[in-house]
């Protein structure tokens, strides 16, 4: 992290990454689960950038060097996707593309716990999970053998974002890595640092897949910002979030706020952000 940001900068940090994504459009690879696809792709477009769901390991060659960042995302994990996840992030770790992990229900299976510890090794640019899932991959990923005693509730997490300070530096240190923990305070760590995004709205857990969304929208903000991906993650969540505060004022329930998120977020202006951001170090 640029160690010069201080709290009031955060909001004008926010508007220039966002400005960037409007202005580069940048394409986002996003190997994602069936749930989210949509409000994944509709989140990308509404901050600027462009959505490609590609996960065929036959387009990965031509396609994925094209992309300004990629997005791996286990939520519907099957044994026919998991080589073409590898081969796309290998990709991308060879040509120093970032890439993003969302560790969907990490601790659902021996499988998929397996597939997140294989998918860590290479080298993601940013893991952003539930708090439940970050805490089963750090326990994991310390770990000689791919076991956690973590509680989870599949997709849902059953600790709140501040249980789970100490296994996001712990697996940001394992991994090399940040890790951004999303929650009631999204948590962003290089493993040393830790900066709070204090935005959003409750409701946000009650629409699906907005966790995918913010992680592709994080995907989007480290695209145009490469050197600083604890800026972007931090960034992209309180982005995210604000548009989630506007949107709460006009919506009566998940259904509503969901498409008035999405609105609010491609009406975001520089003085919305700069006097609804709120990030502070932790
Ligand atoms: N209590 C809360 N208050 C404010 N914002 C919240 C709260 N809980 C979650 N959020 C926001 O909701 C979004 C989704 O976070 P959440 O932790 O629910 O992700 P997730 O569990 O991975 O979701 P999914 O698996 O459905 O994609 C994030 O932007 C987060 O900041
Ligand atoms: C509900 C659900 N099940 C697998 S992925 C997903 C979307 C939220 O992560
Ligand atoms: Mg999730």
């Amino acid at each position: 992290m640029d160690p010069n940001t201080t709290e009031t900068e955060w909001g004008s940090k926010a508007w220039r990454l966002l400005s960037e994504v409007r202005s580069q459009s940048p394409l986002i690879q996003c190997i994602t689960n069936f749930v989210s696809m949509d409000i994944v792709a509709n989140t990308l477009l509404s901050a600027g950038a462009s959505p490609a769901m590609l996960h065929a390991a036959e387009e990965l060659p031509d396609f994925t060097p094209r992309a300004a960042a990629l997005v791996v995302n286990v939520g519907t994990l099957s044994p026919s996707w998991l080589p073409a996840m590898k081969a796309a992030a290998r990709l991308c770790m060879t040509l120093a593309t970032p890439w993003v992990l969302d560790p969907v229900a990490a601790s659902a299976s021996a499988f998929r716990l397996d597939a997140c510890r294989e998918l860590l090794k290479l080298r993601p640019t940013v893991v952003r999970g539930n708090a439940s899932e970050i805490i089963a991959l750090s326990q994991a990923s310390a770990a000689a053998q791919p076991h956690t005693n973590a509680a989870s509730k599949g997709v849902d997490s059953v600790h709140k974002s501040m249980d789970a300070v100490e296994a996001a530096k712990l697996l940001a240190r394992t991994s090399g890595a940040i890790v951004a923990v999303s929650g009631a305070t999204d948590i962003v760590t290089d493993g040393n640092r830790v900066v709070g995004a204090h935005n959003g709205v409750a409701m946000m857990q009650k629409i699906t897949a907005t966790g995918c969304s913010v992680t592709a929208l994080i995907a989007a903000f480290v695209a145009v910002d490469k050197s600083h991906a604890l800026d972007a993650a931090v960034s992209a969540l309180a982005v995210f979030g604000v548009a989630g505060e506007l949107g709460m004022k006009m919506a009566k329930g998940p259904a509503s706020l969901r498409m008035h998120l999405i609105d609010e977020l491609y009406g975001l202006d520089e003085s919305a952000l700069n006097s609804h951001v709120n990030v502070t170090s932790l």
